[in-house]
C-alpha cells in the first residue's frame, strides 16, 4: 500500500542493526492502553511481558485482558467454543508480568511504553532502560502528544526509536500511527510497520508533529466542546446526542473524553497550551482542570463528565 512505502526524512546511524523481526515485546504500563496492546500482541502470537509499578495493577490488567479476550472469542469463535477457549489460553500463555522493567528488557525486540503522559517520567524510564536493553532492541512510545524526539533524547539509540500510537480500545480500533523522527532509521521504521501489520492493524506514517494526525484534530474538537458546554450553549447530553446522530460518531465528545481519561486530555492540553500560549485552540478549560483536581478522571475512576456504575 502506498502509505507503507511513504518515505519519511530519517537518519542512519553507524549501528549495524538491520530489520528487526519483533517477536518478544516488553510493554511498560498496564493501564487501558498497555493492557490493550498486550492483548492484541499476545493474541497474534507475540511473547509479551507487561510491566507496571505494582502487582495489583498487573493482576487487574491480566484479568481485563482475559475478559476482553472472551468478548473477542464470542464473535470470532461463535460456533466453536473449544477453539475459542484454546485461543484464550494460548494468548494468556503469551503474557507474563513484571514490576521490574530493567530485568526483563534483555530478551526484548521491542520495548513499547504506555505509561503516564509526562515527558520527564518517560525520559527517565527510557534513559535507564537504554543501558540495559540489547543493541538490536527498538524503543517506541505510545504517547498521545509528546514529541518522540524529546522522549528519545534520553537514550543513545535515536536510530532505533520511534512512535507507535494506538487507539482506545486497542482490540477494536484498527489504526496505528507509526512515527519516525528525523533520526529514526529506515530499518526501525519498517520493523514498526511490519509489527503493526502483524497485529492486524492498518498503519499510517506520521511525522513527529504535535498530536501526529488524529490527536491534532481530535483534541481541539474535544476542547471546543468543553468550552461550548462551559458557555452554556448546550447540555452535555444534547451535545453528545447531536454529534452521534448528526455526524454518525460512535460516541459523543463527553463520552469519548471520559473514555480516553480526563487526566490524559489535561496532560496533552497542558503541554500544548504552554507551547502555544496565544493560540485559543489550545486554551485551558476551568471545568476540565476542576474535574481532574477532584480525581474525576472519567470511566476509569467511575466519574468524569458522567457517572459510571
Ligand atoms: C487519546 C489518544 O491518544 C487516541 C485515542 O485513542 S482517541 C479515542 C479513539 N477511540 C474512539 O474514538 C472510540 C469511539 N467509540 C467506539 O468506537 C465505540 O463506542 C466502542 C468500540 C468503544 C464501543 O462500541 P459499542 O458498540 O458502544 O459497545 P460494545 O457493543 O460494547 O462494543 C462494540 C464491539 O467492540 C467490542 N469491544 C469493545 N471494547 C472491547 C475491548 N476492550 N476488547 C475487545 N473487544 C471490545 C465488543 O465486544 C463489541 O464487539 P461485537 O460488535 O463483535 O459484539
Ligand atoms: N487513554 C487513551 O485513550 C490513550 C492514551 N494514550 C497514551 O498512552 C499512555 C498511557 O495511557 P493510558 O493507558 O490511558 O493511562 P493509564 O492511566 O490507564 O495507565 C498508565 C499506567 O502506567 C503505569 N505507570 C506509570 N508510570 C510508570 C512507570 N514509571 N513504570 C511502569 N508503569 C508506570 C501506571 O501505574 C498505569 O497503570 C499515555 O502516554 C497516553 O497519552 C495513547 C492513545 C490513547
Amino acid at each position: 500500500m502506498a502509505f507503507f512505502t511513504h518515505q519519511i526524512c530519517r537518519g542512519f546511524s553507524s549501528s549495524a542493526v538491520r530489520n528487526v523481526v519483533i517477536k518478544h515485546v516488553t510493554i511498560i504500563g498496564g493501564g487501558q492502553m498497555g493492557a490493550g496492546i498486550a492483548q492484541v500482541a499476545a493474541s497474534t502470537g507475540h511473547s509479551v511481558t507487561l510491566v507496571d509499578t505494582n502487582e495489583d495493577i498487573l493482576k487487574k490488567a491480566v484479568k481485563g485482558i482475559e475478559g476482553n479476550l472472551k468478548r473477542v472469542v464470542k464473535k470470532k469463535f461463535a460456533d466453536k467454543p473449544e477453539a475459542g477457549e484454546e485461543f484464550i489460553q494460548k494468548a494468556l500463555q503469551n503474557v507474563s508480568t513484571s514490576t521490574d522493567a530493567g530485568s526483563v528488557v534483555q530478551g526484548s525486540d521491542l520495548v513499547l511504553e504506555a505509561i503516564v503522559e509526562n515527558l520527564k517520567i518517560k525520559q527517565d524510564l527510557f534513559g535507564g532502560l537504554d543501558k540495559l536493553a540489547p543493541a538490536h532492541t527498538i524503543f517506541a512510545s505510545n504517547t498521545s502528544s509528546l514529541p518522540i524526539t524529546d522522549i528519545a533524547s534520553s537514550t543513545n539509540r535515536l536510530d532505533r526509536f520511534g512512535g507507535l500510537h494506538f487507539f482506545n480500545p486497542v482490540p477494536v480500533m484498527k489504526l496505528v500511527e507509526v512515527i519516525a523522527t528525523s533520526a529514526t532509521s529506515q530499518e526501525t521504521f519498517d520493523s514498526l510497520l511490519n509489527f503493526s501489520k502483524k497485529l492486524g492493524k492498518t498503519s499510517v506514517s506520521c511525522k513527529d508533529t504535535p498530536g501526529f494526525i488524529v490527536n491534532r484534530l481530535l483534541l481541539p474538537y474535544i476542547m471546543e466542546v468543553i468550552r461550548m458546554y462551559e458557555r452554556g450553549d448546550g447540555s452535555k447530553e444534547d451535545i453528545d446526542i447531536a454529534m452521534k446522530l448528526g455526524c454518525g460518531y460512535p460516541m459523543g465528545p463527553f463520552e469519548l473524553a471520559d473514555y480516553v481519561g480526563l487526566d490524559t486530555i489535561k496532560f496533552i492540553m497542558d503541554g500544548w497550551s504552554a507551547a502555544n500560549p496565544d493560540n485559543p485552540v489550545f486554551a485551558q478549560s476551568e471545568l476540565l482542570t476542576k474535574l481532574v483536581a477532584e480525581g474525576k478522571l472519567g470511566k476509569k475512576t467511575g466519574e468524569g463528565f458522567y457517572k459510571y456504575k
